[in-house]
This record gives structure tokens, sequence and C-alpha cells, in this order.
């Protein structure tokens, strides 16, 4: 892969618009006015845009932040989005396509669009750029791009180090995304495996939950442990018979992003997760929480998504069940405990080392 531009490097600025003005795309709305970038950021709520035009705080999400007068705040998607070189997609992926399909006559060629939302779409199971290259079919699909990583919202806003991974078709428009983003603070590595940075970025908002939830019941760090390992093995799975590269998982997209969100304080699916494990139901928790927890919609979507392909996803099943069939956290973890022995393997174990008497033969199968 090749090395990139160097931290001091000043990108010319370049007209963007991010999508959404939630706790990500004010972040980021900040982030790339402060690399010299003509910005604009979008809510769809027209008081919104003119709260923040007014006081240049958002007034719901990271209110602390004071942004620059150099943003452009609309909540007119036709003012954000016409003749703009890049288009940042920043809302909840549920609503990406509805999103795209607004925005469909302002779409050209020459643009370059990068989703930062995390999540599959439950109608389709498909990833947030399969779903805007399907509806914008006009831009090319190789400048459809993601940048995906561990990095919560409060701390880039804060100016803390962060390093994060951009990902695209062609290796040439994820080094512009790259060169977008880099930043002293944020660090920007290119990964060319869109579909496992993909897969690694939204699948690991359901362990999260599954951490929140061994959180909330009270198990310790081993559980915790546990969880991340086994869940980084289960996503990795999933993403491999996809057609992902098995390193990606190793990366900032897959165990960078699956350990901050499992361990964070700022995780909104970690919470929600933590919640449940107290003994709460999803309803009540969703109910107060204005901001997105990507990992209950995704939950439903990977689940439908294992059983279609025949990857063994158990962690993402006892997250499915607890979530949308009243299954007890602790009752889902005696059952992952229960499960047949087996050999720790990650992928298939080729048919030739046979496992020892007694160890489960369906770790030589092809479904792991
Ligand atoms: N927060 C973070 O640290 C990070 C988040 N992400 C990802 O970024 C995406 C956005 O998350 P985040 O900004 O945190 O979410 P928030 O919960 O902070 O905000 C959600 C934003 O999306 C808007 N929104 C909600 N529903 C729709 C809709 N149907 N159409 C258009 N806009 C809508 C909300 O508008 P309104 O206020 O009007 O409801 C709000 O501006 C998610 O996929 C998340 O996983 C990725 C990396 C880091
Ligand atoms: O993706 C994130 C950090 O990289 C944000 O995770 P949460 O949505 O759980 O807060």
């Amino acid at each position: 892969m090749k090395a990139h531009a160097s931290q001091a490097h000043q990108p010319a600025g370049r007209k963007v618009t991010v999508f959404g003005a939630g706790s990500w795309g004010t972040a980021l709305a900040l982030l790339l006015a402060s690399n010299g970038h003509a910005v604009t950021l979008w809510a769809r709520r027209a008081q919104v845009a003119e709260h923040i035009r007014r006081t240049r705080h958002n007034p719901t999400y990271l209110p602390e932040v004071e942004l620059p007068a150099s943003i452009q705040v609309t909540a007119e998607l036709r003012e954000a989005a016409v003749a703009r070189e890049v288009w940042i997609v920043a809302t909840p992926a549920q609503a990406v396509r509805a999103l795209a399909e607004q925005l469909r006559p302002w779409a050209h060629p020459a643009l370059i669009i990068v989703s930062v939302a995390k999540g599959l779409e439950i109608a389709t199971l498909k990833t947030t750029t399969q779903v805007l290259a399907e509806v914008l079919p006009i831009v090319p699909r190789e400048r459809i791009g993601v940048l995906y990583g561990p990095s919560h919202a409060e701390e880039v806003a804060a100016g803390m180090p962060t390093t994060v991974v951009a990902s695209a078709p062609s290796c040439a428009v994820a080094e512009e995304i790259q060169e977008l983003f880099m930043a002293p603070t944020f660090r920007v590595y290119v990964n060319p495996d869109l579909i496992g940075v993909e897969i690694a970025g939204s699948v690991k908002n359901v362990l999260a939950l599954a951490a929140g939830m061994s959180d909330g019941v009270g198990f310790g760090d081993n559980a915790k442990a546990a969880l991340i390992t086994r869940g980084l093995a289960e996503i990795q799975r999933l993403g491999v018979r996809l057609g992902a590269d098995p390193s990606t998982f190793a990366g900032l997209a897959g165990i960078g992003d699956l350990v901050v969100t499992c361990m964070s304080r700022h995780s909104r699916n970690r919470y929600v997760g933590e919640q449940i494990g107290r003994g709460r139901t999803l309803e009540e928790v969703q109910q107060e929480m204005q901001m997105v927890a990507e990992g209950v919609p995704t939950t439903a979507a990977v689940y439908r998504l294992a059983r279609e392909l025949g990857v063994e996803m158990p962690i993402t099943e006892a997250v499915y069940q607890i979530l949308f069939e009243g299954k007890k956290p602790r009752e889902a973890v005696r059952e992952l405990m229960a499960r047949e022995a087996k050999y720790e393997d990650w992928l298939p174990r080729s048919t030739d080392t046979a496992p020892p008497n007694g160890v489960a033969a369906s770790e030589t199968t092809s479904s792991r």
C-alpha cells in the first residue's frame, strides 16, 4: 500500500458538504473546516440549522463545540448539494437510501461520496456504499467510499489523537479521501478492502451491544475480552464469506473499532446493551435516547445475512434473541458457554488437520 501525505501537508481547499448534523457530522464538519475546506453542514431540521447559524453551536449533538463561521449551515438540500466536489454521508445507515434519492438531481460523475454511516440496510442487507451506488448510478462506483475506524465524535471534536481508515474501490479515490481528512490529530490510513472495512465497521456495533449487556449484567473483564475476541472471529467469518481480506479485521476498521466501541464510555451501542443487561427493555432505552444506536437495526440485518450465507455467528444470534425475542442475557450467556467443545479456529481449518478425539468435527467444516 502506498504511503501517503505527511501530516504537515495542507490539502487544497475543496467544496465539501456533510449531510447529517448529528455528533459525527458535526465533528467531521469541524475537522474538514480546520483542514481548509469550504464546508457546508446539512441538518434535516430547519430549526437546527437556524440555531447553529445563530449561536455556532449544535443544540443537541456536541453542544459544547463551537463551529467556525466559515462552515455554512443549511437545511435546504439543493443549497447543500449543488456544485460540490465531495459529499459526506453522516446520517444513520437506515436513512441513507432516502437521502440519496433526494440528492439524485445534483449528483455528477466527478463527485466523490464518502459514507461514514456504519450499518447494513435491513431491507436489502446492503452496505451503505452499495446503497449509494445503486441509487446514484451517475457517480462512478470507484468514487464511492468510506471513512471508518475507531473514532468517537466527542474525542475527534476535542482534538484528541485518532486514527481511521479511508477505503474505496479505487486506491486513487481512497487516497483523495485520506488527503481530505488527514490532520495533525487525525491520521488516516488507506485500506483498499472496501467490503472488509464496511463489514467490520458495521458489525462491530452488534458486538458492542453484547459487550454492554455483559457490563450491565455485572460480568467482568474476562467476559469482555472473550466477546471482543470471539466477536472478531465471527465478524471476520462473515466478511471473508463476502470476499473481504482477512487481514482487514486485524486493522483499525476491525479490532480497532471493535475495541473502542466495546470499551468506551462514549459508545451509544455499548450503552444500550448495558441498559438491557440491567433489565430494561429495548423500547424503554430507545425511547429516552436522542442518538442512534446502529447496532440495533444492524443486528437484524446481520442475523438474516449470516443465516442466508450459512455463516456461524453465535454471539450475533444471542444478541438478536435478546433484542427481539425476549431472551434474558444470562440465559444467552449460559447457552453460549454450553456450546460444543471447539478448536479456536478463525477460518475454515484444512481437512488434513484432523481434530483429536472428543472435539467437534464441525470445526473442520466450511461453515466456519
Ligand atoms: N458518533 C460517533 O462517534 C460516530 C458515528 N458514526 C456513524 O455516523 C452515523 C451518524 O451517527 P451520529 O452522527 O453519531 O448520530 P447522532 O445520533 O448523533 O445524530 C443522528 C443524526 O442523523 C439525523 N437523522 C436521523 N434520522 C434521519 C433521517 N431519517 N434522515 C436524515 N437524517 C436523519 C439526525 O437528525 P435529527 O436531529 O433531526 O433527528 C441527526 O442529525 C451513524 O451511522 C454512526 O454509526 C461513525 C463514527 C463515529
Ligand atoms: O463508531 C463509533 C466509534 O468508532 C461510534 O460508536 P457508537 O455509535 O456506539 O457510539
